[in-house]
């Protein structure tokens, strides 16, 4: 049994080596110290959850299996932290599919149409939410804040009847103290699950999501009985949310729902995270007043100035759980520097209540540095992932405690020192090409109208035009070639050969299928940003860096580290052998630079619009490349566009500024008949419509079906586009095969607000995560869909 803060333990660590320097002993005593984790990767170091899940999905193994391997990855994370002496370990952290989703459950407000007749929630009703099934599509997905993990968006609407229907929590907790770690079971907070949720069908202009607080603060309750019960002894509900601007009824919703909760609460310590960005002042107030509430965790790496407004306000008597290792990152941590932060928030709130924490949860950076066995021994004295950075936060609370490891912060500081001084991180050429860009406007010279009319005559396309995103399945068989390619057990005139003829099945399948615009498909491409990153000078890439994306999919962020420089062209060589395939256009594809920035590991030496600007540059040369190399149309995705948007509005003019001016100098050298288009995921573009169409592409996709079209409205509204646009038709996150009426009635949805001229048939995004036996008959809805149409509006004339 552990008592937190007094007595000691030991058990035996079997797989885990936590870190580089110190940790790597099997038996550890270890005291823990005034630390705490606001959570941590779930998917695994080898990302065991992702294919326990995936094989469970394909009916290749048992709920049982899947439980397993969930089981001991939980396991082992609570016995790594407790090594590292972390006194608050959090549960509930861990998820089958996503947080938001899990509180869904536990709430019982499943969306009528999965046929739940209650009871605690399974796997069937759960997987059914997340990823649909063959009657059923699945739940809005959506960004979560600013990171490139998506939650599932939750339905409410004042139908919902909640209960308590799933014990996944308190489980959690009773199997982490049978395993002898007591830890802080960690909650999506009541208001913030609220503000992240979206009102039900039909009720939608209506709604008052914030209503629903008396109706889910008696399921909490009953949960934080049973955890009572337990044993448990904190609470930690996150409430993200009070770090964007909110309105004086949302933060009274704060108030209400804590001071609710404060009586089911007594005996707990209530812990209210924060992360992400700073605290606004008023959001400040209001949570420092909360009652019931022993302490507060605040992101000191992004929130600058809420340090001054602990300084000048942090309340009595209460915890300061500081955030000052990065949650969101993969830097090792200036331990010199926090721990001077550290040291003079402690003359402000006290010693014994001050806790060293972590930035945000560990969800959004790498598992572990151990398995990094091929990246440079320089670089990887630079770097801190999941593991090693609950042991930066132990050995921050030891020194604090007086029990300063005198070597491990000796080797810390020489690894700061080494990067900043290092030669390879530094290309003035570059840093001098990226400073001429400031103060420039670079806008193409002729007005979108009249280059779509220059493309036309070129391209002879039909109206309604068909085209796909980029990617198509990434099949095993792909997989495994890239794979072999990489440890070089084919030559690559195998690979090339390869690669080749899937290029060639996919071009011919879009003939087959009477595609306009074609793509080549994306095979040689294991992720559309680490696959640029890999070609780019100043990017290092990780063999394990995985990070969740969204269910069992993950990404493997490249790591800028240095000043960014194209070596040589990077996809003239497959684009023009797929135009040679095919008298159609076929598209050059591109990941834009914003989107390359948002998805990497950045540095966090610079601004980000200074690297922004750099990989601009990078890009720039590439189109150009390509459209020497005679292609006509070039997709530069910007997927990310929107998700780079800082959480606070004050921010987002400077941030679409530079995010814009961008993604022009990449194409502003190029002809006018040189068609340029741009994609880009998730469709909560209507805040920023006028920075998407001061973007200047020729035709821009946007995915459109997973969220009630939501994306029309702006257009209902009456804002004016001229340029090319290609809403999705059809969601492509789930394996359901939408039908050609569905298309056309989707496609016709559009027509009433976009003039025909200028709207594009495709799917919301790439095809890559499907398989060829559901993409081959979506599409040909699709295109079928457009037909119609098309015949329909001839007709009509
Ligand atoms: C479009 N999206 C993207 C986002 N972010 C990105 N960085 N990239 C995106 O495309 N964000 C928003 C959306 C949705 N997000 C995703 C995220 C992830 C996927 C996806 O399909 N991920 C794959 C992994 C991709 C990858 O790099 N695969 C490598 C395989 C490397 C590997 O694991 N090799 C293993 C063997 C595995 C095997 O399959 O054989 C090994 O070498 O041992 C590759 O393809 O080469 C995933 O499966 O999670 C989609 C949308
Ligand atoms: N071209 C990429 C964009 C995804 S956002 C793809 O099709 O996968
Ligand atoms: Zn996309």
């Amino acid at each position: 049994m552990i008592l937190f803060g007094s007595v000691s333990f030991c058990f035996t660590v079997k797989e885990r080596s936590f870190n580089l320097i110190q940790f790597s002993k099997v038996k550890l005593s270890v005291r823990s110290m005034a630390s705490h984790i606001v959570g941590y990767p779930r998917m695994g170091p080898k990302r065991e959850l992702k294919f326990a899940l995936e094989s469970f999905w394909d009916g290749k193994s048992s709920a049982e299996d899947l439980q397993t391997v969930a089981a001991d990855l939980r396991s082992s994370i609570w016995k790594q932290m407790a090594a590292a002496g972390i006194k608050y370990i959090p549960s509930n952290t861990f998820s089958y599919y996503d947080q938001v989703l899990d509180t869904t459950t536990m709430l019982g407000a499943v969306p009528p149409r999965y046929n739940w007749n209650g009871g605690e929630i399974g796997f069937d009703t759960y997987f059914s939410m997340a990823r649909g099934n063959a009657s059923v599509p699945a739940m809005e997905m959506t960004k979560w804040f600013d990171t490139n993990y998506h939650y599932i968006v939750p339905e409410l609407g004042p139908e919902v009847k909640f209960s308590y229907a799933s014990h996944k929590a308190v489980n959690e907790y009773k199997e982490a103290k049978a395993l002898g770690v007591d830890t802080v079971p960690v909650f999506v907070g009541p208001v913030s699950y609220l503000l992240l949720s979206k009102p039900a069908k039909g009720v939608e202009k209506t709604f008052d999501l914030l209503s629903l607080l008396d109706k889910i603060l008696p399921i909490y309750k009953e949960v934080i009985a049973e955890l009572k019960a337990a044993g448990a002894t904190w609470i930690q509900f996150d409430e993200a949310t009070l770090v964007k601007d909110l309105e004086a009824h949302q933060l009274q919703a704060f108030t209400k729902a804590y001071t609710d909760l404060q009586s089911a609460c007594s005996g707990l310590n209530v812990l209210l995270a924060t992360y992400f960005a700073d605290v606004p002042a008023d959001a400040f107030k209001t949570l420092t007043t909360l009652p019931g509430v022993a302490g507060y965790t605040f992101d000191l790496v992004r929130g600058e100035k809420t340090l001054d407004l602990i300084k000048s306000s942090f309340p009595s008597g209460k915890y300061l759980f500081a955030g000052v290792v990065d949650g969101r990152n993969i830097w090792a941590n200036d331990l010199a520097g926090s721990l001077s932060v550290l040291e003079s928030l402690e003359a402000i709130v006290g010693k014994d209540k001050l806790v060293v924490s972590t930035s945000s949860s560990l969800q959004h950076t790498a598992v572990d540095l151990v398995n990094e066995t091929k990246l440079d021994d320089e670089i990887k004295s630079w770097l801190a992932f999941a593991a090693q950075k609950v042991v930066e936060v132990g050995a921050l609370a030891k020194a604090l405690a007086g029990q300063k490891d005198e070597a491990f912060f000796a080797a810390n500081a020489a690894a700061q020192a080494s990067r900043k001084s290092s030669p390879r991180v530094t290309n003035e050429a570059v840093q001098k090409a990226a400073a001429a860009l400031r103060g420039s406007d670079h806008r193409r010279a002729t007005n979108v109208s009249a280059r779509l009319e220059a493309q036309q005559k070129k391209l002879n396309l039909p109206i309604l035009p068909t085209t796909t995103i980029g990617s198509f399945p990434q099949t095993i068989e792909l997989r495994r070639v890239r794979r072999e390619y990489k440890a070089k057990k084919i030559s690559e005139e195998e690979y090339v050969k390869a690669i080749k003829e899937e290029i060639y099945k996919v071009v011919k399948l879009q003939e087959d299928l009477d595609i306009d615009v074609l793509v080549h498909g994306e095979p040689e491409r294991n992720d559309m940003v680490e696959y640029f990153g890999e070609q780019l000078s100043g990017f290092a890439f990780t063999a394990n860096g995985w990070v969740q994306s969204y269910g069992s999919r993950c990404v493997k962020p490249p790591i800028i580290y240095g000043d960014v420089s194209r070596p040589k062209a990077m996809t003239v060589f497959w684009s023009t052998m797929a135009q040679e395939m095919t008298k159609r256009p076929m598209k050059g594809m591109l990941t834009g630079p914003v989107t390359i920035l948002n998805w990497s590991f950045v540095r966090n030496d610079q601004p980000r619009f200074e690297t922004c600007y750099q990989i601009a540059l990078a890009i720039k040369d590439e189109v150009e490349d390509l459209e020497k190399a005679g292609i006509t149309v070039i997709q530069i995705d910007e997927a990310a566009l929107r998700e780079g948007l800082p959480l606070r509005k004050a921010e987002h003019a400077f941030y679409l500024d530079w995010a814009v001016h961008s993604f022009r100098i990449t194409n502003v050298g190029v002809q006018d008949t040189t068609q340029i288009h741009t994609h880009m995921c998730y469709s909560n573009f209507n805040d920023i419509i006028h920075s998407i169409i001061n973007m200047d592409a020729d035709v821009i996709t946007i995915e459109n079906s997973r969220s009630d079209e939501k994306l029309l409205s702006v257009f209902r509204e009456g804002v004016k586009y001229g340029a090319g646009i290609g809403p999705g038709v059809y969601d492509i996150h789930s394996p359901r095969i939408p039908s050609t009426e569905e298309i056309h009635d989707r496609i016709n949805k559009m027509l009433a607000v976009l003039e025909t001229n200028i709207l594009w048939v495709n799917p919301d995004c790439g095809l890559k995560t499907r398989k060829y036996g559901e993409v081959k008959p979506a599409l040909e809805n699709m295109v079928a869909a457009a037909k119609k149409l098309r015949a329909a509006l001839a007709s009509a004339k």
